[in-house]
């Protein structure tokens, strides 16, 4: 027997007053998401050049200009030539030695720029950090009373892991955490630039809070999941200051690909001069090493370290906060995405919308029975069947007296259950459930109990219509049974549906893993035009699923919020985590996206894409537009010896040394002119990765052969005229 409805009021909790701030978090509609700040243009801006000049200067140190093997070559020429000037002067010795260094300046430069502007971005965030006073809670345990608790004012720097505070209307949140009690409107503009205000609650996967956001209604405990200094706001600093920047596997290969060049180049010059010595035209030191210079990949590594730099800022400027590089690299190479439901694809504010009773059941039993199995279930689903309860039928918590004895069973991830089992005051006890109907259902027939088919048709007529049902049930005197079922309802973020379609044109497959049951699944599958889908999965079955694409090969992306998402997301080769998501979501992940938007999975690949294409692009013209400088400084080095040579001398270049002026002032000019190119990617657009290479490869390829043939004549008119003593 059910009790009557107790009219004894419980400390409720916040949720009555749930604030009119919009529910769940900005889905970006169908249009470009919001950048952080301006996007740098295609066109360099000059006032940045000159900020970053001293910079560049300061990194001619040579213990800076060592982990660049290939400028370091660059730097020790420079040195070499400037000695042989001072011996031997010359017009030419001297204009080479100038150009050399400005080479090493114009590849610092480059780095230097990409630094500056991160530091720009990390001054913003500077000030967005709050060094106030905290209100810590002293012995306190969730779930106990607040108003009885006693406070102490700590200062933000004081607070260790764990802690838990009080943050209430008005008041800064003093470190990221987690909402352990309570539900608030919080403004994270400080964090995302977006003004509207998210829901932050206690008990569900929208708990995650970051400090330096503002609560903005209401009152919400956090507890501290990040010490003071190592915050995301500080890892966030750190990346785009370019401080805690790692090389990337890719980039490692690249640059022992680019030394291996180096050495090849420079054993080359150092055995020609014996050879130039036999034939009779012993070469200059200056000669010697500008051809060296011409030759060793100096293009790309000046501009590699800026790729990269700039890639990640570009990931911030979309409130995207990566923590390693390889996962932008990994980003550009996705081929699946698995996203969870509640909260990812829907705005995961699931709520109780209505009770369905069996046949024969009164509504108020249901709705009894189920506020009763919810009174301790802290999750937004259980707070919202109270809440319901008490709208449609006055219902509430048993008062003192009448309750004997009683256990909550809290939900799980994997039982997929969540309960109560009571012995009343008058010694005679039942036992409740809610959940899944597969796991109520398992539940009521392991007690020899039955379910009419009446269960299993409104189960499936809620979910097919995207809802998700949650069957009560009981065991008391009368036996197991099934009272009825309860109908959550959730939506779909606006304009997902486009964003989905936009993946598949990259060539990305998007499958949605959900603990939910397979009809729930299949609608919201549809109605947010997903490839495929994957119901009634358990936090391992996640994993399991990436590990088996990422065995055929694929490189997988999740994006999730909930603790149940974590061992996926630390699975994932890309694992994004909404950032008001559980910090064990957050943790586990290697990128947390500020927008808690799904559908910025798209940004992240393509900016992914565009960093391999960039890099890729920039490292074919470097090892082309070599080629002409061959031309330019092999006939100008032996036309004396080798009248015949001359042929070479395609571009008709006026005099041996200002062939070679030429070829060295071309490679240090190219440098500059190709930093606003690496600083804003290639140009991408969806399209197949191959056709993309082709093109690319095609246009920079042939780019880099060509160009410089135009570039050294130029550059040899202008020597010959402004130069004299070259000619
Ligand atoms: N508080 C609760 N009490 C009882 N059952 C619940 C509760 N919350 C959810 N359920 C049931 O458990 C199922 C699994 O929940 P879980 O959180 O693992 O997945 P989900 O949130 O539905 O999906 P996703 O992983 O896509 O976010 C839900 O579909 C629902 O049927
Ligand atoms: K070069
Ligand atoms: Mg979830």
């Amino acid at each position: 027997m059910l009790p009557p409805a107790s009219d004894q009021a419980i400390p409720q909790p916040l949720t009555d007053q749930a604030p009119a701030a919009p529910a769940g978090d900005r889905a970006a509609p169908g249009g470009p998401p919001r950048a952080r700040g301006r996007e740098p243009g295609g066109f360099l801006d000059p006032v940045q050049l000159l900020k970053a000049f001293p910079e560049a200067l300061r990194k001619l140190h040579p213990r800076v200009m060592v982990k660049n093997p290939v400028l370091f070559v660059v730097e020790a020429g420079s040195a070499l030539t400037t000695l042989s000037a001072v011996l031997n002067p010359s017009v030419f010795t001297w204009v080479i030695s100038c150009w050399l260094w400005l080479t090493v300046v114009f590849a610092n430069l480059a780095e230097a720029v990409a630094e500056g502007r991160g530091k720009a971005q990390a001054a913003t965030l500077r000030r967005a950090r709050t060094d106030t006073v905290a209100r810590r809670l002293r012995h306190w345990q969730v779930g106990t009373d607040l108003e009885t608790a006693k406070t102490e004012r700590v200062a933000t720097s004081e607070l260790a892991l764990f802690d838990c505070v009080v943050v209430a209307a008005g008041e800064p949140i003093p470190a990221d955490g987690e909402v352990v009690d309570g539900v608030a409107a919080v403004d994270e503009s400080a964090i995302t630039g977006e003004s509207a205000p998210v829901v932050r609650e206690s008990g569900g996967d929208r708990s995650g809070v970051t400090g330096g956001t503002t609560v903005l209604s209401d009152r919400i405990v956090v507890r501290v999941t990040a010490k003071p200094g190592h915050s995301f706001m500080d890892r966030m600093i750190a990346l785009v200051e370019g401080a805690t920047r790692q090389k990337t596997p890719n980039e490692i290969a690249l640059h022992i690909l680019l030394c291996a060049l180096t050495i090849v180049f420079v054993l080359f010059v150092v055995t020609l001069q014996p050879m130039a010595v036999y034939a009779g035209a012993a070469q200059s030191t200056t000669v010697l090493v500008a051809l060296l210079v011409a030759l060793i990949p100096t293009t790309i590594g000046a501009l590699l370290s800026a790729i990269g730099i700039a890639g990640m800022d570009r990931l911030v400027r979309r409130n995207v906060l990566a923590m390693s590089g390889r996962a932008v690299e990994a980003a550009g190479d996705v081929n699946t995405l698995l996203l969870d439901k509640t909260g990812t694809i829907t705005l995961g504010n699931r709520r109780a919308a209505g009770f369905v009773p069996l046949p024969g059941i009164p509504e108020i039993q249901l709705a009894d029975a189920a506020q009763l199995a919810s009174l301790a279930d802290e999750t937004p689903e259980g707070r919202s069947i109270v809440v319901l309860a008490k709208e449609r039928f006055g219902l509430r918590a048993p008062a003192e007296g009448e309750l004997g004895y009683s256990q909550f069973v809290p939900f799980s991830a994997r039982t997929r259950m969540s309960g109560v089992d009571i012995v009343w005051s008058d010694r005679t006890g039942c036992l409740i459930r809610k959940g899944a109907a597969s796991a109520v259902l398992g539940w009521v027939r392991e007690r020899g109990g039955g379910a009419p088919a009446e269960a299993g048709w409104f189960a499936d007529s809620i979910a097919a219509s995207g809802g998700t049902p949650l069957l009560v049930a009981v065991h008391d005197q009368d036996g197991p049974r099934v009272l009825g079922v309860v109908h959550l309802k959730d939506v779909v973020k606006n304009g997902i549906r486009e964003r989905f379609e936009e993946l598949r044109r990259m060539g990305i497959r998007t499958v949605m893993v959900t603990g939910d049951n397979p009809r729930t699944a299949r609608a919201i599958a549809e109605e947010a035009g997903l490839d495929d889908y994957l119901a009634e999965a358990t936090p391992e079955d996640k994993m399991a699923l990436i590990r088996r694409e990422q065995a055929g090969d694929k490189l997988v992306a999740m994006t999730g919020d909930g603790t149940n998402d974590a061992p996926a997301l630390a699975q994932a080769d890309v694992g994004v985590a909404m950032n008001s998501g559980t910090s064990a979501a957050k943790e586990a992940g290697n990128m947390v996206d500020l927008d808690s938007d799904p559908a910025k999975l798209i940004e992240i690949v393509r900016i992914g894409k565009q960093l391999l294409i960039t890099r890729g692009a920039l490292t074919t013209f470097s090892i082309t537009n070599d080629v002409a400088k061959y031309f330019a400084i092999i006939p100008a080095m032996f036309a004396s010896a080798y009248p015949g040579l001359d042929a070479l001398n395609v571009m008709g270049l006026a005099s041996p040394e200002s062939a070679i002026t030429s070829a060295v002032i071309f490679n240090a000019l190219i440098i500059v002119a190709l930093i606003p190119l690496a600083l804003r990617g290639v140009r991408y657009s969806p399209s197949s990765a191959h056709a993309l290479l082709r093109r690319n490869l095609g246009i920079y390829g042939i780019g880099g052969l060509v160009l410089p043939f135009v570039g050294i004549k130029l550059i040899d008119l202008l020597v010959i005229r402004f130069i004299p003593g070259l000619g």
